[in-house]
């Protein structure tokens, strides 16, 4: 036993499970308390070193996610919208800082998460890296600068296996445009362009999604008007940074007071 933070990783065998555990091990100041897959999969019940191609660890997949929190202090989730929603009750039971990186979330799975940060410290952002939470700083800041002359358009690009669009990255560089313009972007929001649209409306916020190969993820906040453009640009090379930021939060959410938070929280922009 050591005083580190104990951490469980769900959806232990997903690109994102994979890297958030390396992640982990390789960190000085939290432990591997637990790994969880889903039931059924080829993984449970096998240690996650060699699940993962390695040396065994000693910490055996099981899809008992109750068991698994229990004793820990914070769980890393980034899988499914219903497995976060189940996952968010089991964490709160437990007491575990729930730090949630899942997104193609609606609105109302949303406001299922809403009874566990009662009762414990949920982290939840589309995107956990230092870089596009400073972009989402900085797109707040240019559209508050700028007048609807300025259109606003958000693209994104990612691998061809992500199942959801807008990212929800794009959903929250989206959310801070509108903010900084002083809009609710539901009424603003213009997805999914096809066909004869009719001209753009004056003041919307555009969406755009491109899906192919290895595309990490990347994200562009355009503000287009006439005789100039501006452009404000995230581009990830590597996993690793949303991993560090999942581990950062639950981190900063030991000790905090039960409440729903996101990375501007953890990391003070
Ligand atoms: N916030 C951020 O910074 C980031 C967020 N993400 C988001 O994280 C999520 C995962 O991405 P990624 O790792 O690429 O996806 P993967 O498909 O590689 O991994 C998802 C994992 O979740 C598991 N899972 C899915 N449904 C369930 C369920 N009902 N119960 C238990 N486990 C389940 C999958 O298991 P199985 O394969 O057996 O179905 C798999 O292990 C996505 O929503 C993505 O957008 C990704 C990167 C950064
Ligand atoms: O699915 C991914 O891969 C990613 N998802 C997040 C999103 O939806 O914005 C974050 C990152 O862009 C990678």
């Amino acid at each position: 036993m050591t005083d580190k933070p104990g951490i469980v990783i769900t959806g232990a065998s997903g690109r994102m499970g994979q890297m958030l555990i390396k992640t982990v091990l390789d960190s000085d100041k939290a432990e591997l308390a637990g790994v969880v897959e889903r039931e059924g999969h080829d993984w449970v019940g096998q240690d996650i070193g060699i699940a993962m191609g390695g040396a065994a660890l000693g910490v055996v997949v099981t899809d008992d996610a109750g068991s698994a929190f229990a004793g820990a202090q914070a769980v890393i989730d980034f899988t499914a919208p219903q497995a976060t929603i189940a996952f968010s009750k089991l964490a709160a039971e437990a007491g575990c800082v729930h730090v949630i990186g899942t997104t193609g979330m609606s609105e109302a799975e949303i406001a299922q998460l809403d009874p566990a940060a009662q009762d414990t410290v949920l982290v939840r952002a589309g995107n956990m890296s230092l870089g596009v939470n400073l972009l989402v700083q900085l797109t707040k800041k240019v559209a508050a600068a700028l007048d609807e002359d300025f259109d606003i358009e958000v693209i994104e690009a990612h691998h061809h296996h992500k199942v959801d669009a807008p990212s929800g990255t794009a959903l929250m560089l989206g959310e801070a445009a509108a903010e900084g313009r002083g809009v609710a972007l539901a009424e603003v929001s213009d997805r999914g362009r096809d066909g004869i649209t009719g001209a753009r409306k004056k003041g919307d916020i555009g969406f755009s999604a491109i899906r192919g190969g290895d595309i990490v993820g990347e994200h562009d906040v355009l503000f287009a008007a006439a005789g100039e453009r501006i452009v404000l640009r995230h581009m990830a090379t590597d996993r690793a940074i949303f991993a560090r930021g999942a581990l950062k939060a639950a981190l900063w959410g030991q000790g905090k007071d039960a409440g729903a938070y996101d990375m501007i929280d953890v990391l003070g922009l």
